[in-house]
């Protein structure tokens, strides 16, 4: 029987509130209303950002909500005037929109479209409602994407249409983290050949960092965590050298400045630790080096440095999604992964079922996982 029009009554992951655990409830999701579209997802994996949403760091984290942004589906049905997508595409939700043909869209400086980011932090469609319910009550859609849930409703232009023969169980990730890595060394910093990179924190985003960095060609990738299981993937990802802060006595930006002959060429902050990005700015090499801060820092923290390492020619920048334009380039990353130049498959060290979500989240707060995907079927 056909779903389309229809109120679909489905399971999802609830948020009811923040720091509890999510739990599995059945929620009825509207159609799709005007260029609007209703996907079916089909996985998500479970990135560092929904813990932090979850764990009440997010000043726009509204409850109760449907979190993840990491997901692959299948276009179910359309609403009125969608004409970039069909029933049956394969797509990949977009927590960061393009629309196109807002001031930022038309800039060609950035990637940050914002047409709906101020409805889309509220936890709102574009016209200021919902398409969750769960027991009468209104549940607010989370990063414009709600990707926890068995069918989903997004914006048409933060809906990115993919090939067909690509596996969204394994694209998904190709939603977030990977590309937010790979992006932000390609298209933000720049990475350039024969030179020396750090990396704080090796967990997807910066494996996906390293990805970048050997792509173009760099010649030393040190990476740096505090936990020494995640050094054997980075190896394996091309990472040439290893340092744990917690060996050594002085800061690690003064560890890093005298094994690099006065710091490195660029560094990024892969964490969300205000202490951290200032150890990356303060590692990079006077003149030139850049640090990028890719990682989302708690509510109400703020970073700081003396005004001296920028004024000494050192460079501190942010990167959202890689930089990544969500519906124009996401498509060519999905070929780079299709054409093996992109490691995506060898992030996933778990899979669940839907009800297993909670534990996604635990081996994420053990230390234990780079990425988990969630399976609806
Ligand atoms: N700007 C953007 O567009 C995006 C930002 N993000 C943000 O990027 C960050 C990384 O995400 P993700 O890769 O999923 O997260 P992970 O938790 O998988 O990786 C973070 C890694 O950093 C390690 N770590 C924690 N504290 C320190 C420290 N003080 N020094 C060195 N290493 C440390 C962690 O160790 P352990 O294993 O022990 O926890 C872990 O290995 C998060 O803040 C996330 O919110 C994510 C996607 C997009
Ligand atoms: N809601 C937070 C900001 C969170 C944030 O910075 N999100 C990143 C993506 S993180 C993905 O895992 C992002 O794209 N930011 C750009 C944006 O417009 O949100 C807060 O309010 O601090
Ligand atoms: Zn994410
Ligand atoms: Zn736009």
């Amino acid at each position: 029987m056909s779903t389309v029009g229809q109120v679909i009554k489905c399971k999802a992951a609830i948020a009811w509130e923040a720091k509890k655990p999510l739990v599995i409830e059945e929620v009825e999701v509207e159609p799709p209303k005007k260029g609007e579209v209703r996907v079916r997802i089909i996985s998500t994996g479970v990135c560092h950002t929904d813990a932090y949403t979850l764990d009440g760091h997010d000043p726009e984290g509204i409850f109760p909500c449907i979190l993840g942004h990491e997901g692959g589906g299948i276009v179910e049905s359309i609403g009125e005037g969608v004409e970039s997508v069909k029933v049956g595409d394969h797509v990949i939700p977009c927590y960061i929109p393009e629309c196109k043909n807002c001031k930022f869209c038309l800039s060609g400086k950035t990637n940050l479209c914002s047409l709906i980011r101020v409805t889309q932090g509220k936890g709102l469609m574009p016209d200021g409602t919902s398409r969750f319910k769960c027991k009468g009550q209104t549940i607010f859609h989370f990063m414009g994407t709600s990707t926890f849930s068995e069918y989903t409703v997004l914006p048409e232009i933060s809906v990115c249409k993919v090939r067909e023969d690509a596996p969204l169980d394994k694209v998904c990730l190709l939603g977030c983290g990977i590309t937010t890595g790979f992006g932000a060394a390609l298209y933000t910093a720049k990475v350039e050949k024969d030179s020396t990179v750090a990396v704080f924190g090796l967990g997807a985003v910066g494996l996906s960092v390293i990805q970048g960095a050997v792509d173009a060609g760099a010649k030393r990738i040190i990476g740096i965590d505090m936990n020494p299981s995640k050094f054997v993937m980075a190896k394996q990802f091309g990472c040439t050298e290893f340092l744990n802060p917690s060996e050594f006595q002085q800061p690690i930006q003064q560890v890093i400045v005298e094994k690099t002959d006065g710091g490195v060429d660029y560094s990024f902050e892969c964490i969300g630790n205000v202490n951290v990005m200032r150890a990356a700015l303060e590692c990079c090499h006077k003149g030139w080096g850049v640090s990028t801060i890719i990682g989302v820092a708690p509510a109400g923290t703020e970073i700081s440095t003396r005004p001296f390492q920028l004024v000494t020619g050192r460079t501190w920048k942010g990167s959202a999604f890689g930089g990544v334009k969500s519906r124009s380039q996401l498509p060519e990353i999905v070929e780079k992964y299709m054409d093996k130049k992109l490691k995506v498959d060898e992030y996933i060290t778990f899979t669940y079922k839907l009800n297993e979500i909670n534990e996604a989240f635990h081996v994420m707060h053990e230390g234990k996982s780079i990425r988990s995907v969630v399976y609806f079927q």
